[in-house]
């Protein structure tokens, strides 16, 4: 089994417009209300194709009553910790060619009893579990070593998906496992990271800083796998309709396939492939996982540039 902790939330509504055209009237030709977060997805993914998964979800007001909702449509095993702040909504407006403009709030405040509430419901959570993942942003109120917190407290691997200084904390508390995107990880060294040759220098980086591994994914150029056996990189085609939650379903995969080597980072790529042929942040059955299969490359072509988006 795998716990997905998510200390942020949301309801995500994907609509669908023609053109996004800034101060606009758009009206919307398909509008998706599905469960968000980053765990949350990981969960979804999961499941989907076959595997167990627990996920730990502060929730509350009436949209965390919907949430909660919501995820009874999935075979999640919801650890749900009350809280007083309503979960927040997240949009994403997908345009035809499969753009993607995303307004996130900011979430929930927690309060440090609810903080503690949330460690505690984690904690009690994790027995028997192979990974845990701790994924997404961080809500106001929660301080930004608190994944760094559980990485240090939980006696089983780690995987973090997050950005800016709750990255580096976590980074910094040696998990088994970062999965940056390009900007993410960008962002954490600090500087541009134009080829494959400069993103492996990076995930060596944050090796370096304490990460047993780097899974980064780089959108329609696939991901590049780098731990203490070497670096690789995977691709896959895909005719994009929605990257909303294509990571999760990337880091979800890797981890169905044992979380470790090439054999995993093949798997997680046409995970992330598949989630994004599908609309909204819809998560990718077995059937749309084979019709996406990877390419594992012999060797890391260390001058080839980096497309920037998905
Ligand atoms: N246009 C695309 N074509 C093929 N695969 C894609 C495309 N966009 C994303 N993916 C897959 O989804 C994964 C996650 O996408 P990415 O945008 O890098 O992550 P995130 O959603 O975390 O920002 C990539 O590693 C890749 O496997
Ligand atoms: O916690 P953050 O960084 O605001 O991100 C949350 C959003 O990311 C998602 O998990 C999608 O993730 P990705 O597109 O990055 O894979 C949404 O479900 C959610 O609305």
């Amino acid at each position: 089994m795998i716990v997905t902790v998510t200390a942020n939330p949301s309801v995500d509504r994907t609509v669908e417009v023609p053109t996004l055209v800034r101060g606009g009237l758009h009206r919307a030709s398909q509008v998706r209300v599905q469960p968000g977060g980053k765990g949350i997805n990981v969960a979804r993914a999961l499941v989907r194709n076959g595997h167990k998964a627990r996920a730990v979800v502060p929730a509350g007001g009436h949209e965390g009553a919907q949430l909660i909702g919501l995820l009874t449509d999935y075979s999640i095993d919801v650890v749900h910790v009350p809280v007083a702040d309503p979960v927040r909504s997240n949009i994403s407006v997908v345009e035809p060619d499969a753009t993607v403009t995303k307004l996130n709030e900011a979430g929930a405040r927690l309060s440090p009893a609810e903080v503690r509430a949330l460690r505690d419901a984690v904690l009690d959570s994790v027995a028997g579990a192979s990974w845990v993942v701790a994924a997404g942003s961080l809500p106001p109120g929660v301080a930004a070593d608190f994944y760094a917190g559980l990485v240090r407290m939980l006696g089983v691997e780690v995987a973090v998906d997050t950005s800016g200084p709750a990255l580096r904390a976590a980074v910094a508390a040696g998990p088994a496992l970062v999965k940056p995107n390009h900007e993410e990880l960008e962002e954490a060294v600090d500087r541009p990271l134009r080829t494959l040759g400069e993103v492996v220098a990076a995930a060596r980086e944050l090796r370096a800083a304490g990460a047993g591994a780097v899974l980064a994914s780089l959108g329609r150029d696939g991901a590049l796998l780098v731990d203490g056996d070497g670096a690789w990189h995977a691709e896959a085609e895909a005719e994009a309709a929605s990257s909303v939650g294509a990571g999760d379903a990337m880091l979800a995969g890797f981890l169905a396939a044992g979380g470790h080597g090439p054999d995993a980072l093949r798997a997680a790529v046409a995970w992330g492939a598949a989630a994004v042929s599908l609309p909204g942040s819809t998560m990718p059955t077995p059937e749309d996982v084979a019709a996406h299969p990877a390419r594992l490359h012999a060797s890391v072509n260390a001058d080839r540039g980096i497309t920037r988006g998905s």
